[in-house]
């Protein structure tokens, strides 16, 4: 709805609640773009996800069956299972060539538009109209701070990953001092590496935490999936998904019919209609992220009742990690136990260890990707990366933030960024690195509800055993922050549920600072080499 300044000179107005609404209802976005332009822009956003959630790529060898792989779950099985240097490297190349490669020519237009309706809102670029709900004028410095306090953290894992790895693959494929080749590490993006857990886990010989199998015994179905999913958040008080969730949610790949799978939750902003859709196969990692999508829909189904334009997320960071606060409980052994997806625990320093690890191959060697994602972008909309550089600068930033590098030569032929998601789907990033941070902040506040943790104590109940299932003190202290919705800034949300106005790594950092300890020891005894260098050129021009 277009709200007329001049009619309603809301700015002048005196009750903060009405300004705030009239404030929110007033950004247009790209509605801003006269008709024509915002038909052009909506075309290439659709033609881009499309074209990315029709790609395959040739299934590797000579055999002849020609077969085709989707992402998921073909190509993503292979990350996850092949140690195959050759077949990793035919899967990270061809997904590239199947999708950024195509999508290369179509973005430089989509910029150019993007920052019109950026300016049409008067923003300077669509950088600042993307940070606008962080609410702070110094959030990029901010971002730059947070990272600089994990880096020593990112360090170590990485140092240690990759003599995992070299001890593995070998001198001829990785080196000890130098960047880790991008397609050794699990994931199509090297956002994640917990696929790497089962080889290269600090106590090898303690039972792992493997509920894929158990899942897989247990004739789990993707819907019991999300039914076990539910069922931790009404153990906590907060609600059930309503039956037109399960009559209307796609929770797997339908055959056959096209379906761009990157997972999604829906809010249809009728107060009764919220949905998922996710291909989800039967496996611990998918059953991780239905808690991801879940907590949009809890986040939904808490603000449903919030005048329309207050049922979003506190900041994009906030809705991003309610289910994933969640998962921090669900993945402790402990927990996996309790609900018979884990044979026995031993609380053995040596399981702990373990344990952080696993969880470190995720949260901690995700916050250089979800921090890269929007510097590149941030510098494309300033036009500080121009789009004869836009390959370049993001293996720049890969190679910097990372430590990783391609695993064949790449050029402005190519359009690695056009590889993941987000980049066609037109879905900002940073909302992940905010959430990394602050589902820390969450997990600690909830696990004191719980009396799981004592700050003032904080070793005699560590962080990462706490598992607030049940607990109703935790789940109505954390409803209580939902139902806020956006009606708040989000430092007043934040406060609410934490006591703290501010993101913070610290809690982040106790999580996982036994690991940390573990890492600098294990590092100094192996002599690794902290940090990465290379002399290989990073950069080349279209051939
Ligand atoms: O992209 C996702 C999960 C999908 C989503 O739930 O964040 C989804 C992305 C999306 C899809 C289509 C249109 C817009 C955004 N976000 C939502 O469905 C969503 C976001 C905000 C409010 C309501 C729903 N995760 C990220 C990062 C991540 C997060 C957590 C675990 C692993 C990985 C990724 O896979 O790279
Ligand atoms: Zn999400």
């Amino acid at each position: 709805m277009w709200v007329e300044t001049v009619k309603y000179p809301w700015s002048t107005y005196k009750d903060p609640d009405i300004k705030r609404q009239f404030k929110l209802m007033s950004v247009l976005g790209t509605d801003a773009l006269p008709e024509d332009k915002l038909k052009k822009l909506d075309e290439i956003v659709s033609a881009m996800e499309s074209l990315y959630g029709r790609a395959t790529i040739p299934e590797y060898g000579d055999n002849n069956l020609n077969r085709t792989l989707s992402l998921e779950p073909d190509i993503n099985d292979i990350l996850d299972k092949s140690t195959d240097v050759n077949e990793l490297k035919h899967v990270w190349v061809q997904w590239r060539e199947a999708t950024g490669k195509k999508i290369r020519p179509m973005y430089a237009e989509y910029v150019k538009l993007s920052n019109e309706a950026a300016r049409l809102n008067n923003y300077t670029d669509n950088a600042e109209f993307w940070i606008r709900g962080y609410d702070v004028d110094d959030f990029r410095p901010r971002m730059e701070h947070l990272w600089n306090q994990i880096k020593p953290l990112y360090l170590q894992i990485h140092a240690y990953v990759r003599r995992k790895l070299w001890e593995l693959y070998g001198s001829s494929v990785i080196t000890r001092r130098g960047p880790i080749p991008a397609h050794l590490l699990g994931d199509m993006w090297a956002q994640s590496w917990e696929r790497l857990d089962d080889f290269t886990r600090p106590y090898p010989t303690i039972d792992d935490v493997n509920p894929t199998s158990a899942m897989i015994n247990q004739n789990y179905t993707p819907k019991k999936m999300f039914k076990v999913a539910e069922e931790f958040f009404t153990s906590l008080n907060l609600s059930a998904m309503p039956q037109t969730f399960w009559e209307k949610s796609i929770l797997e790949k339908p055959n056959g019919r096209d379906l761009v799978c990157h997972a999604s939750a829906w809010d249809f902003y009728d107060s009764n209609d919220f949905r998922i859709k996710q291909c989800t196969s039967v496996n611990f990692m998918d059953f991780i992220t239905a808690h991801h999508e879940m907590g949009h829909i809890q986040y939904f189904l808490q603000y449903k009742d919030l005048p329309f334009i207050y049922r979003d997320g506190a900041n994009e960071g906030f809705h991003e990690a309610i289910g994933d606060t969640i998962a921090l409980s669900v993945s402790t052994p402990k927990h996996l136990h309790k609900i018979g997806l884990l044979p026995k625990t031993s609380r053995t320093y040596e399981a702990d260890i373990n344990y952080l690890y696993k969880i470190g191959l995720d949260k901690v060697v995700f916050l250089p990707f979800g921090y890269l994602m929007d510097l590149w972008r941030w510098n494309v909309f300033k036009g500080l990366t121009t789009e004869d550089q836009y390959n370049c600068d993001w293996w720049k930033l890969k190679y910097s933030y990372q430590g990783i590098e391609p695993p064949v030569t790449r050029t402005e032929n190519d359009f690695d960024p056009g590889s993941k998601y987000h980049i066609v789907g037109n879905v900002p990033y940073i909302r992940y690195f905010v959430s990394y941070i602050v589902q820390f902040q969450f997990h600690q506040a909830l696990c004191e509800k719980a009396d799981q943790f004592d700050p003032k104590n904080p070793t005699s109940k560590p962080l990462h055993e706490c598992d607030i299932y049940q607990s109703k003190n935790a789940g109505n202290a954390f409803k209580d922050m939902l139902k806020l919705g956006s009606s708040k800034p989000w430092f007043d949300a934040m406060e609410l549920l934490t006591g703290q106005r501010e993101m913070d790594a610290r809690p982040l950092l106790n999580y996982f600072n036994p690991l940390y300890e573990w890492l600098k020891n294990e590092n100094k005894r192996t002599g690794e080499h902290l940090g990465w260098e290379t002399n290989k050129k990073i950069c080349f021009k279209k051939d």
